[in-house]
């Protein structure tokens, strides 16, 4: 099945703010230098990050280093889980942070995703509970969150409303699957007003021309669907990957991520080499979280694979 269209708006803030270095600790690990990112001394622990997905990026591109990119789902197995498993992937290495917004008909989701989605609705949550934690957690994170939700809940919340709620509680970004191109008209222009990023996202049977129109609409980053189909791990990726990202760099100098599929220190390695600016792992990381024996040893294993992912990133 070829991937539905994604889509998300945008444009960020120029904050310039002097370079700080922090040591930052895994909650669960030794205290390691995990990122360098431009902010206030003090402000940095006190406010929302300043910097947008396109300032994280661009930051990245100076030092030499690729951006990972991380996907959990909110609400599983719990949303005080989910408060700590921000933090420990943002002090643990990850650059930006997609949050999904469980949802019943998730077509674009392979089964690790869509369990944790039904776990998540069954024990309740909702997106002012979550909006409500991300208020209190976001102030104390130092990479920016993408929200990444279906369209429904956006036309059923309304889509102005919605993005004035997302950028009150500091979300940078926005993802939003199964929305054509043709249809973001109404979702950029209530994003560009509220500064928040919406990134467009190309698969690998995309027409070319297509790919050049999403890739130019892209804010933030522009994401590489790496194959056909629905989220999960996949044993390798696709070689196919490296010509996608070459197409895409000759359209464009705007940052692009891989996602799908990605889930081991060498797959990082590989789409680092073949050119990627960033990469998303999402299903690895949600079968941590919501098939462990404990919270506690969930975030323990989090914690884990999200270093050994991001050292094996330049
Ligand atoms: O789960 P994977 O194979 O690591 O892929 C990232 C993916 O989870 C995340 O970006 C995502 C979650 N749900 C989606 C739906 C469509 C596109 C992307 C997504």
């Amino acid at each position: 099945m070829a991937f539905p269209l994604i889509s998300t708006v945008a444009s960020f803030l120029h904050l310039k703010k002097p370079e700080t270095h922090l040591l930052l600790r895994c909650p669960y690990g030794k205290p390691t230098v995990v990122s360098t990112r431009r902010f206030a001394p003090m402000a940095a622990l006190t406010e929302a990050p300043s910097l947008g997905l396109s300032e994280t990026f661009s930051n990245l591109r100076k030092q030499g280093k690729v951006a990972l990119i991380s996907y959990i789902t909110a609400g599983d197995p719990d949303l005080s889980t989910t408060a700590e498993a921000l933090k420990v992937l943002d002090s643990c290495g990850s650059d930006i942070i997609e949050l999904g917004i469980p949802y019943c008909d998730s077509l674009a989701d392979g089964p690790v995703i869509q369990a944790a989605a039904s776990r998540s609705l069954a024990r309740g949550t909702k997106f002012d509970a979550i909006t409500s934690m991300l208020k209190e957690v976001v102030p104390q994170l130092t990479c920016p969150i993408a929200l990444f939700t279906y369209y429904n809940p956006i036309l059923k919340c309304g889509i102005e409303k919605y993005m004035s709620t997302i950028k009150e509680i500091g979300v940078q970004g926005l993802i939003v699957p199964e929305v054509p191109l043709e249809e973001t008209e109404l979702l950029r222009k209530e994003a560009v007003k509220n500064n928040i990023e919406l990134v467009l996202l190309t698969t690998p049977t995309t027409p070319i021309e297509r790919m050049k129109a999403i890739v130019e609409a892209s804010e933030g980053f522009v994401y590489l669907v790496s194959s056909v189909g629905v989220t999960g791990a996949r044993a390798s990726i696709s070689d196919r990957v490296q010509a996608l990202l070459q197409d895409i760099k000759e359209a464009t100098t705007k940052p692009v991520a891989v996602g799908f599929g990605i889930s081991k220190p060498e797959h990082v390695k590989q789409m680092a080499a073949w050119g990627a600016d960033g990469v998303i792992v999402g299903s690895a990381l949600v079968k941590l979280l919501g098939e462990a024996k404990s919270p506690q040893e969930g975030l323990k294993e989090l914690e884990n694979l999200t270093k050994s992912l991001k050292s094996a990133l330049p």
